[in-house]
C-alpha cells in the first residue's frame, strides 16, 4: 500500500492525457553470426542513437522464471504493510520515497545489490536502503538471484553485440563493454516496483518521476500494464505499448559517457491512471566502484574531443545520489 499524506498527493498529480505511443525498435539477440547478427547490431546502434531505448527478442530468458519472479513479488507486495515493513532490511523495501532528496511516488519498490549471493555493499547503495548482508536470503530473494542472473547474462549480450555494432568488439574475450557488468565486483542492482492501481477520483499520478539512469544499461520489463513513457529528442513524451513478455532496454549515463555523448541516456517515467496494479523489475548493469570511466578511445576517432572529463562509479554515484531525481547528473561531468 502507498498512503500519502496531508499535501503530497498535490506534488505527484499529474495533467491526464496519454502521449502518443512510441515507435520502439526491437533488436533480435538470436540472430545467427552473419548478415541477420550485422543487421540486428546496426539496428541497436541507431536505436541507441536515436531514443537510447529499445525492445530485446530472442533474450534467451525463461519465460517461468520471469513469471515466477514476478508473482512472488506480487505476492510480497499484496502482505500487510507491517510485515512488509519488518522484511524491508533483507529486501530494501521502500515506500513512496525515491532516493534520499525528497522526491516522491506512487510506488512501492524492492532494491536489491544485483551480484546474487554476494553480500551487498552499502558503500554501494549510498542513496538506497541496502539490503542487510547477514539476513537469511528467503525463497523470494532466491527466485530475484535466479533472475538477476538470467537478466545480468543478457546484459552482457546486449552489450556485446553493441560492441560489434559499433565496430569495436575486439578479439575474442576482450568484451571491450560488457566487462563492466561481468566483473564480480561490478556495480549491478535489481529495483522490482509495485504502482498500485490510481485511487478512484484522483487524477493521474507520477508512479516514478522523470530521469535517467545512471549506470550503462538497464534491463526492464514490466506485467503488460501501461504507464512507461520516454521522452522523445524534441523533449515530447511518447507511451512505450505495454508488453508483458517483452524485455526493454535502456541506455544509461555511463554508456552516453563511454560512448561520447553518441547514445543518448533516455529519459523515462511512469505515470499512473491505470486500474490495474503494474509490477516492473529492473535490472541496473553498473561497472565497478574504482573503474575509470570516460569516452573510449576508439570512439573517439583522429582529434576526437572528448566531452567529458574521466571520473569513477563511485564517484559519479556518490555526487548522483545527493541529486534530486530529475536532474542531469552529467553535466557537471561535462568539459566546458
Ligand atoms: C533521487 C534519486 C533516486 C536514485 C538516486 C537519486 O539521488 C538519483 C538517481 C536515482 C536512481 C534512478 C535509477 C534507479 O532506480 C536508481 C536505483 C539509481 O541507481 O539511480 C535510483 C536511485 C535510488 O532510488 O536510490
Ligand atoms: O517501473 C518502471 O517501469 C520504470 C522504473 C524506473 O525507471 C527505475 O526503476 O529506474
Ligand atoms: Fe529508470
Amino acid at each position: 500500500m502507498v498512503v500519502l499524506a496531508k499535501g503530497e498527493l498535490e506534488q505527484i498529480a499529474l495533467p491526464a492525457a496519454e502521449p502518443p505511443p512510441a515507435d520502439v525498435r526491437s533488436v533480435d539477440l538470436s540472430a545467427p553470426a552473419g548478415p541477420a547478427r550485422e543487421a540486428a547490431a546496426r539496428a541497436l546502434v541507431a536505436a541507441c542513437e536515436e531514443h537510447g531505448f529499445f525492445r530485446v527478442t530472442g533474450h534467451g530468458v525463461p519465460a517461468r522464471l520471469v513469471r515466477a519472479a514476478e508473482a512472488a513479488a506480487a505476492g510480497f507486495f499484496a502482505r500487510p504493510q507491517g510485515e512488509k515493513e519488518e522484511e524491508g532490511p533483507t529486501l530494501g523495501y521502500g515506500s513512496k520515497r525515491i532516493g534520499g532528496n525528497g522526491d516522491l511516488g506512487w510506488v512501492e519498490y524492492l532494491l536489491l545489490g544485483g551480484t546474487p549471493a554476494a553480500a551487498p555493499s552499502s558503500a554501494l547503495l549510498p542513496c538506497a536502503a541496502a539490503p542487510s548482508p547477514s539476513a537469511p536470503a528467503g525463497p523470494l530473494r532466491d527466485l530475484l538471484d535466479e533472475y538477476t542472473v538470467a537478466v545480468r547474462r543478457m546484459a552482457c549480450a546486449v552489450l556485446e553485440l553493441m560492441a560489434e555494432g559499433l565496430g569495436i568488439a575486439g578479439g575474442a574475450g576482450d568484451a571491450v563493454l560488457a566487462r563492466l557488468v561481468a566483473r564480480a565486483d561490478s556495480d549491478c542492482m535489481l529495483r522490482v516496483n509495485h504502482y498500485p492501481p490510481r485511487p478512484a477520483l484522483n487524477p493521474s499520478l507520477t508512479g516514478f518521476g522523470e530521469h535517467t539512469d545512471p549506470q550503462i544499461i538497464s534491463v526492464l520489463r514490466a506485467n503488460g500494464t501501461s504507464g512507461l513513457e520516454i521522452a522523445l529528442r524534441d523533449g515530447a513524451w511518447a507511451s512505450v505499448p505495454p508488453d508483458g513478455d517483452a524485455f526493454f532496454v535502456n541506455v544509461g549515463d555511463t554508456l552516453q559517457v563511454l560512448t561520447n555523448g553518441r547514445f543518448r541516456s533516455v529519459r523515462h517515467r511512469v505515470v499512473v491512471n491505470s486500474e490495474k496494479s503494474r509490477v516492473s523489475m529492473v535490472f541496473f548493469g553498473g561497472p565497478p566502484p574504482g573503474e575509470r570511466l570516460g569516452p573510449l578511445p576508439q570512439l573517439l576517432g583522429d582529434g576526437g574531443r572528448s566531452r567529458y572529463r574521466d571520473f569513477t562509479w563511485s564517484e559519479f554515484k556518490t555526487s548522483g545520489c545527493r541529486t534530486r531525481l530529475a536532474e542531469d547528473r552529467l553535466s557537471r561531468f561535462e568539459k566546458k
